[in-house]
């Protein structure tokens, strides 16, 4: 373990709580979590990449610390973000004799994290919940401001909670076992810090690019530091989403949501869409005038040199993506109100943007162009 980690306080009243980033500090999982909730009994919940690679050993480890473990594995990848899934886990908790004394560990990705969690809240309504984010995305979005659920098939995160996590330990160095296309998409959502609160950080992964590519340890820290400080900010402004600020979170997401109903969550990672829907959301910008000529040429070029998708799949039909559009948990009195950008570092919501520059936002589709 490295001699320091970084606290970032995210000050929620009687709902705050601590992240902590470090490199080697998961072994220290027990203590962090006894410190906040003093328990005996931890839910570690994990999916069948992550526990062989760390969850394991990380449930072993706290065993030998006086805890008693039970461990739940689900299926890796999105389509375990589902309503069958928190019934199976409820359903083994209760079998096994958790109580209200119980805390709920969630050690892996976005999937884990976000079904953990809405498991956390529903279970005997409501356990306390941690979270030991595993991948790059998680690490620096989904495991902190409590937004967790599931997915319905016709619409991403239709159901869940908003269930602040009591704690969340960032390892940077389990990252080091995350495939190269995971990683990418992670990155996904730190370009979308950039974009929409932070221009200087944004120039800042402009010029490193290299060291993402390469992983450095000193860029993760940076990075995942920077991403948690400017996500807490706007939790800790509007933890709901009832003032509209925390929307700003969202960019991209109303149009990469459509694309992953649109694909049945297995087409593209979540990162992936976002990468896409980003790209379609500059574009919307430029069209309406709200963001300068060139502003998706930016943004677009470091997408790209990170390796993630611009451009939406030939194969889907934008006037359906549409249609999932309107699903979106934004829409308020029949408004399709999207995430646009003025420029980097200042995003808000536009209602009434007309749905032609919107389809052509989406861009060209064969299908379209074949009459299909
Ligand atoms: N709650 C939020 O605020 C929020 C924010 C952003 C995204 N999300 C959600 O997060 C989900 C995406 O999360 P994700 O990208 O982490 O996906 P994921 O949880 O599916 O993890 C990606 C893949 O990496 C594997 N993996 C995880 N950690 C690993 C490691 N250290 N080494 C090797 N393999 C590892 C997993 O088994 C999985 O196959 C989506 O459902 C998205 O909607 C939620
Ligand atoms: O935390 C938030 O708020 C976000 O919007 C972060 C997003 O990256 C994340 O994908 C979130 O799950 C989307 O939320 P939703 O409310 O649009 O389902
Ligand atoms: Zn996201």
């Amino acid at each position: 373990m490295s001699d320091t980690t970084d606290l970032i306080r995210v000050d929620l009243g009687e709902r705050s709580y601590d992240i902590e980033i470090g490199s080697g500090n998961s072994a220290s999982l027990a203590g962090f979590i006894e410190a906040r909730r003093p328990t005996e009994h931890v839910v570690v919940v994990t999916d069948s990449n992550v526990a062989g690679l760390h969850a394991d050993a990380l449930s072993d480890r706290l065993t030998d610390q006086g805890l008693e473990v039970l461990l739940l594995e689900i299926d890796a990848g999105e389509p375990s973000k589902c309503a069958d899934m928190a019934f199976e886990l409820w359903s083994r908790m209760l079998e096994e004799g958790v109580d209200r004394k119980s805390v709920v560990l969630a050690i892996g990705g976005g999937v884990v994290g976000d079904l953990a969690g809405f498991v956390a809240a529903t279970f005997m309504r409501g356990l306390p919940f941690f979270q030991a984010p595993t991948t790059l995305l998680a690490q620096v979005d989904s495991s902190v401001g409590g937004k967790v659920g599931i997915n319905l098939p016709g619409g991403k995160n239709m159901v869940g909670a908003f269930w602040q996590p009591a704690g969340v330990l960032v390892d940077v160095d389990l990252l080091a076992t995350l495939p190269e296309r995971e990683y990418r998409a992670g990155m996904a959502e730190v370009v979308k810090y950039g974009v929409i609160l932070d221009a200087e950080f944004f120039a800042y992964l402009e010029a490193n690019v290299e060291g993402i590519n390469a992983r450095l340890p000193e860029v993760l820290r940076h990075v995942v530091k920077r991403c948690c400080r400017l996500k807490a900010d706007v939790v800790e402004a509007d933890e709901t989403e009832t003032s509209g600020r925390r929307a700003v979170l969202n960019y991209g997401h109303t149009f990469g949501h459509a694309l992953e109903a649109a694909t049945g969550y297995t087409r593209l990672l979540h990162g992936e869409a976002v990468a896409i829907g980003m790209t379609c959301a500059a574009r919307l910008s430029e069209a309406i005038g709200a963001a300068p000529c060139g502003f998706t040429q930016r943004q677009s070029a470091l997408l790209e040199t990170i390796g993630l998708p611009t451009t939406t799949p030939v194969d889907l039909d934008p006037e359906e993506l549409l249609e999932l559009m309107w699903r979106d948990k934004k829409v308020e009195g029949g408004q399709l109100r999207l995430v646009l950008a003025r420029t980097f570092g200042d995003v808000g919501l536009f209602a009434d943007t007309p749905s032609e520059a919107i389809l052509t936002a989406i861009g060209p589709s064969t299908r379209a162009a074949q009459g299909l």
